[in-house]
Formats: structure tokens, sequence, C-alpha cells
């Protein structure tokens, strides 16, 4: 996988090609010069498109899933548990015909602290800057208070919107045109899908729609790069999901990891220590479990996940630290990137 930490090692590269006052040839004259490999022909084929997409929709309807099966790999993590997608994160899929950038965005719930009110805001801001949005919702219930209201923001929000009923293969077909005419009736839709994108095939169907709303233009990203999360960010998340799929119901949304120090050693290991921190001591010594049994099963699966999403041996270390509350505590959610905003939505 290619993110922006790689990328920092081709910046000379970028920088040279991204000057426009090169032709080809001089291009590869500097680029022999300066030992580096030029990017293949800048020429953009015709009728290219490109453009950001929004997956907007309840928390747990399957939005990671979709995103994670079109880039064929995990840049966004999933669990069975709601609210796991905490952060907007960008995913690239790069076609032939077209660059689609995905705005992975956390689920829309009810915000009981200051983090979900954070995640909230998150979701809601990325529908005025993108192309088009993706909506998705559930085909096991109807619709809820959150789609409606979520329907209603995207309708002031204007734009190209595809709906994606999921979870298809999990209702009795008696009961499928019922549940799309009551998704459909949320709003205006240029396409609309009732669908399970656990499968790939489904997943490319929708890819094709998303394109077609798309505007013209040259790629965003370069064609190898596939989401602008770090790796260093990534080993945070997949560190917080092997504690996610692990731990029992109520300990996992207090949980924030942090990366301490992240570097290759000289044998090609890449040694990685995060800190998993806590609200609670109850809840530390449960991260921790009877001898370290439990870190021990968390930190396993994380390696497993990090070293399949990087490519090379990981040797990971965890911590386990409390800090009293911190999902209410703007001072701490800040430090770690969720800045709250204080303005207030309806
Ligand atoms: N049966 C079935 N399960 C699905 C489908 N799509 C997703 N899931 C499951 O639904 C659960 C939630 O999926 P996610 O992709 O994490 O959902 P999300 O919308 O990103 O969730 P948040 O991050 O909480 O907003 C996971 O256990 C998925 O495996 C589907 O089409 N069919």
């Amino acid at each position: 996988m290619t993110t922006p930490d790689m990328e920092q090692q081709h910046e000379t590269s970028d920088t040279m090609a991204d000057k426009p006052t090169l032709d080809p040839q001089q291009e590869q004259l500097l680029a022999d010069f300066l030992g580096y490999e030029p990017r293949e022909s800048e020429q953009v084929p015709e009728g290219y498109r490109s453009g950001f997409v929004a997956v907007v929709g309840r928390t747990n309807v399957g939005k990671s899933t979709f995103i994670n099966t079109a880039l064929r790999q995990k840049v966004s993590i999933v669990s069975p548990k709601p609210q796991t997608t905490r952060r907007r994160i960008r995913a690239i899929v790069t076609r032939p015909d077209a660059q689609i950038v995905f705005v992975d965005t956390p689920g829309i719930h009810k915000p009981v602290t200051k983090l979900s009110e954070f995640m909230l805001e998150e979701a809601y801001d990325s529908l005025s800057d993108v192309d088009v949005i993706l909506f998705m919702v559930e085909a096991t219930t109807p619709p809820r208070e959150q789609d409606r209201e979520l329907a209603e923001r995207i309708r002031a929000a204007g734009k190209p919107t595809i709906l994606v009923i999921n979870k298809a293969d999990q209702i009795d077909i008696s009961i499928a045109k019922e549940r799309a005419e009551q998704y459909l009736a949320l709003g205006e839709f240029q396409e609309w899908f009732l669908t399970s994108v656990l499968d790939p095939e489904n997943v490319d169907k929708i890819l094709d729609a998303i394109v077609a709303h798309l505007p013209p233009g040259p790629p965003l990203y370069p064609a190898e790069q596939v989401t602008d999360i770090t790796e260093r960010e990534l080993a945070a998340e997949l560190v917080r999901e092997a504690a996610l799929h692990i731990l029992r119901e109520e300990v996992p949304h207090s949980i924030e990891v942090q990366i301490e120090e992240f570097r290759e050693r000289p044998n090609g290991v890449i040694y990685i220590a995060a800190t998993i921190f806590v609200e609670r001591d109850s809840q530390k010594k449960i991260v921790i479990g009877r001898g370290g049994e439990m870190l021990k099963r968390i930190g396993s699966l994380a390696r497993q996940e990090i070293e399949a999403a990087l490519g090379t041996r990981v040797y990971l270390e965890l911590w386990v630290k409390v800090r009293k509350k911190w999902r209410q505590d703007e001072a701490w959610l800040n430090r770690w990137g969720y800045k709250v905003k204080r303005k207030k939505r309806r």
C-alpha cells in the first residue's frame, strides 16, 4: 500500500514533475540527472473524470465495508460495533476512466459526548465539499429518525446523490419492494441500489454509477496512492480496531490509541510503540486482562493487520494508560486531533 509516509520519499520527483514548464524530453533529462523515475505521461485520457464522494449514513450500515471493498484493501476500520469510524478518511480508487476520492465519514448518531459531537460535525461538513453523495442505509430496518434528518441535509446540499440500500442479503424478498419504496421516499436520488456491499461485483456496479456523475477532470492524487492517512495513523486505527473486536461492549468507545514511536530498524522490521488510553482504572484492568492475556490478544491481532497493511514485519509494543473522561475533555480531544467546534448545530 502507498500512503503519504511513502510519498514523502518521492517528494523531490513529485515536486519536479509538477512543474508545468518541462516537456517530456526535458523531464527525462532532469530525471536522469537527478536519478529519479519520471512519471508516466501526464496526458489525461479524453473524457477522464474525477471528484470527491461523501459516503454518509447511519452508524453501522456498512460504509467502511463498501470503501474497503472498492479499494480491495483495508484503509477504513470495520467492526460490528457502531461508531467505529471517528475521523474523515480519504480513500482513493483509481480506474482507467476515472478517479474517485471517497470521504468515509463517521456514522450519524445521537451525540452524547464531545467526541460524538466532533464525529457528527465531520459527517455533516463533508456534504458541502463533495461532487457526489453516496447515501447508505440498511434494508434490515425501515427508515429511522437519523436517516430522515440526514436525507434532509443531503437535499439541502443539492448534490447528485446515489442511494444504496445495503444488507439486502439479510432481508426476505417479500419485503424488498416495500423497503425500497420507504427509502426512495426520503428524497430525490439520481440512482439507487438494493444490494449487499459484501460482494465486490455489487460494489463495482455502484462505482460505475458514481463515475457517471463525476465532473470531467484529471486525477487528483497519484495513481498508486490509496489513502491520505499516514502509516502511523493507520497503525493506530488498526490497534483500535483490534481492541474493538476483542473487548466487551462498553469499553471500546472509551479507547483512543496514540502511536508513541514508529521507526524502521536496520533489519527492516518496523518498531511501533502505541498507548491505548481508556477513561477509567476498571477499563485499564479489562484491557490488560488476567496476566496481560487480553492485551496480548489485542497486540497479536493488531500486529497481523498492520503487517498485512504495510507489507513488512512489525514489532508492536502496547501500553495502557488512563485519561479520566477524555471524551468530554476538550484539551485532550484537541490534542488528539478531534477539533471540537463551538458553533451550535440545529
Ligand atoms: N450481512 C451483511 N453485513 C454487512 C454488509 N455490509 C456491512 N456489513 C456488516 O455490518 C457491520 C458494520 O459495517 P461497517 O462497514 O463498519 O459500518 P459503518 O457504516 O462504516 O459503521 P460506522 O463506522 O460505525 O459508521 C460489519 O460487521 C460489516 O461486516 C452487508 O451487505 N451484508
